[in-house]
């Protein structure tokens, strides 16, 4: 049976750090503010929005919401973001994506005060990803990962490691991230030929391709760990991964299950990025 590595865990570490946090700038009369710009009704941002919003409130953050309509036009929302740039009390920016497709994403994205980009998606917040210096905010969800691997000592010197999917948000930062930590790292993709086989040379597997169950008992081998990013929604209507869990988990050492996994731990790195964007500003 393989260990669970539950999020829940991790985020109660987190939450402990961002706690004190607030405290401090609580102390000094800041309140700590996100800002959260929806288009339209996404199934998968309201979710995302539910737990941002829960978390705020158990942590002290305060959130403010610019709620658009999905036929918005460019005009209208880079100027929302402009607003919100301007703000003196929102510290950090979430923009839910994708964007609807008349929309052009990366002029909206670049329209973002890279100082408030808190889920690292501008252009500045790459850069320190890629070059591995403190520089804007890394995304949310693969810091998350690496949060994970982090609370339970699972040391990445040395290891082989897999990540499924090549995603600006997901994919490629996470192999980045790896790479920090001294993995030697693939990434596989739809191009990939034969991936069963190149995943189950992997120490450590992090799966974010957006599809139910693709990676599954003939991709895995006994002593990996596999974090699993995926968030989807099966027949049956129930959350689930983009690892069959059931089949993978019997073979491996470690796995996170979903729910219970990545997700939750992604909310706190958000809001603990929040709260150091204003102690950013502050310099405290
Ligand atoms: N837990 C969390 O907080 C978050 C979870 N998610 C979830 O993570 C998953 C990935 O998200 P995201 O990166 O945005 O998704 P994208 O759809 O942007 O990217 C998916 C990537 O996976 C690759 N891929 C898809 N199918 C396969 C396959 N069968 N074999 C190998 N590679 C494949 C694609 O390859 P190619 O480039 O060749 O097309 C692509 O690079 C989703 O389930 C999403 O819901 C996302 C954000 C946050
Ligand atoms: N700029 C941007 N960044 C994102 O990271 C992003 C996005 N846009 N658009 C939408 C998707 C979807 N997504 C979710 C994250 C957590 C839950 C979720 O359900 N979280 C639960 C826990 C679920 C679990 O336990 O796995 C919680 O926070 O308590 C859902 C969805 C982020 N996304």
């Amino acid at each position: 049976m393989a260990r669970r590595l539950l999020g829940k865990e991790v985020t109660a570490a987190l939450n402990e750090k961002i706690k004190e946090n607030v405290a401090a700038l609580k102390a000094k009369g800041i309140s700590p503010t996100l800002g959260i710009v929806r288009v339209g009704e996404r199934e998968d941002d309201l979710s995302y929005e539910r737990g941002a919003t829960k978390r705020c409130e158990t942590l002290g953050v305060a959130c403010e919401k610019y709620l658009l309509p999905a036929d918005v036009t460019q005009e209208k929302l880079v100027e929302v973001i402009h607003q919100v740039n301007q703000d003196d009390k929102i510290h950090g920016v979430l923009i839910f994506r994708p964007l609807p497709k008349h929309l052009d994403e990366a002029a909206v994205i670049q329209a973002l005060a890279p100082e408030k980009d808190v889920d690292g998606i501008t252009d500045g917040s790459m850069v320190g990803v890629f070059a591995g210096t403190k520089q804007g905010f890394p995304p949310c969800t693969p810091q998350a990962c690496m949060e994970i691997l982090d609370h339970y000592g699972i040391d990445c010197t040395g290891k082989k490691a897999v990540v499924v999917g090549r995603s600006l948000v997901v994919g490629k930062p996470a192999a980045m991230m790896l790479l920090k930590k001294n993995a030697t790292v693939t990434v596989c993709h739809t191009r990939t030929v034969d991936m069963p086989s190149v995943v189950k040379e992997a120490d450590i597997v992090i799966v974010a391709a957006g599809r139910a169950g693709v990676v599954d008992d003939r991709y895995v081998s006994s002593g990996q760990t596999v974090i699993d990013v995926g968030i989807n929604v099966n027949e049956e209507g129930k959350l689930c991964g983009d690892v069959a869990y059931d089949k993978v988990e019997p073979v491996v050492k470690a796995i996170t299950p979903v729910p219970g996994g990545v997700g939750s731990v992604t909310t706190s790195v958000l809001v603990g990025h929040v709260v150091e964007a204003a102690m950013r500003k502050y310099s405290i």
